[in-house]
């Protein structure tokens, strides 16, 4: 293959699996043959939105800093791949997390694509103006339903954090700014262990009330299992519609495509993952990546339910990254495709 740049080389052992597998690269899977549909798995929705974590929590814990342009081209790359949501950066201390103290260049450095949205984590007040500064036009607070697991990562307790979370909210509104609510911890905290679900449904519900618009249910430390999830979904599901939730899995244990798969039988139908599998918060010792987008939409597509994206693109993404950071790919789909 001479001089051909390996990433080349990958697409073809891709496009062997692309002949065998037609759908594998079909961005718009949802259609499945007339005779295929009494095999679907039942209670499932028909589109399922990905927020794409990668270029903020899939890097935020990579102890070498990666160059403001190699973040902007990756999250060119995946502007281009179908995703509509990517979450871009934080604006958070750069004390705290130094790999997101280039927020401002990240944010007004990327190209913005029509159709895709471009949201920003904001802790509080000062996180909110610089990010609204900076570009931002849809933002993300985010809390936790673990006491000691919300003042190691924002060094305030949970009261605290909903205090300054509705100051961000309330000064968003006035901007017609749309604000998303994180809850971590949701099944499972790297300090105190199990969490109850009704913990969990009582901050999500101040959240909402507050004017998120979506909950995304963080399972941290990638602890949670289909049982588990069913239990926390059924009690904060009392309080919050499905269409106004999210799951955020962590693959720690191998548990998080089962977790996904469950949620969605249950009405939810957004789900966060990061290419490659990258990720982890810097407070939750131990954690393992985001499950991987790569594997999300292999799953999605193959009980096919659309989501736009297209897998192949998603893939030279991750490979971009992994490159750029050093690392092999966590999506057992990218290995498994790649080694054709
Ligand atoms: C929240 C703070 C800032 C509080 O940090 P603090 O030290 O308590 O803040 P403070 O208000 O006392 O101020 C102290 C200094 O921080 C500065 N400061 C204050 N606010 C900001 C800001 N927004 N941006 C930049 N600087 C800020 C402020 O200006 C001051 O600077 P100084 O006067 O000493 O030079 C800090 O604890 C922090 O940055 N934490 C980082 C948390 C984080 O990013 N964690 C990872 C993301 S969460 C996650 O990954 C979980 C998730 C979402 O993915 C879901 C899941 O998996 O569960």
């Amino acid at each position: 293959m001479g001089n051909m740049p390996s990433a080349v080389k990958h697409c073809l052992s891709y496009q062997q699996l692309l002949r065998e597998h037609l759908w594998i690269g079909d961005s718009v899977a949802g259609a499945l043959h007339p005779t295929q549909e009494s095999s679907q798995l039942s209670g499932l929705p028909g589109y399922v939105k990905i927020v794409e974590v990668g270029p903020r929590d899939g890097l935020q814990n990579e102890k070498i800093i990666v160059p403001t342009d190699i973040k902007i081209e990756f999250i060119n790359k995946l502007s281009q791949t179908g995703l509509s949501v990517i979450e871009v950066t934080s604006f958070v201390s750069s004390r705290w997390v130094p790999q997101m103290a280039d927020h401002t260049e990240v944010m007004k450095g990327i190209h913005r694509y029509p159709g895709v949205r471009y949201p920003v984590l904001t802790p509080n007040l000062q996180g909110f103006h610089r990010a609204v500064a900076a570009g931002a036009t849809e933002i993300s607070v985010f809390g936790a339903a673990s006491e000691s697991f919300s003042k190691k990562n924002i060094n305030c307790s949970i009261e605290e954090s909903m205090e300054k979370f509705e100051e961000v909210i309330k000064s968003a509104r006035h901007m017609g700014i749309p604000v998303r609510g994180y809850v971590s911890c949701a099944l499972g905290c790297p300090y105190e262990g199990n969490i109850k679900p009704q913990k969990v449904t009582e901050v999500s519900k101040r959240l909402y009330s507050m004017g998120c618009y979506e909950i995304s249910l963080g399972d941290t430390i990638g602890v949670g299992t289909p049982g588990s999830m069913k239990r926390m979904l059924e009690s904060v599901m009392k309080e919050i519609p499905p269409g106004a939730l999210a799951v955020h899995c962590h693959d720690t244990y191998g548990q998080a495509l089962a977790n996904i798969l469950t949620a969605l039988q249950m009405g939810i139908n957004v789900v966060d993952s990061a290419v490659s599998g990258l990720g982890g918060c810097p407070y939750a010792k131990g954690a393992s990546g985001n499950v991987a987008t790569e594997d999300l939409i292999y799953m999605l597509n193959g009980l096919g339910l659309n989501t736009g994206v297209n897998l192949y693109k998603v893939m030279e993404a991750g490979d971009f990254i992994c490159r750029a950071v050093n690392k092999t790919t966590n999506s057992k789909v990218a290995q498994a495709s790649f080694s054709v």
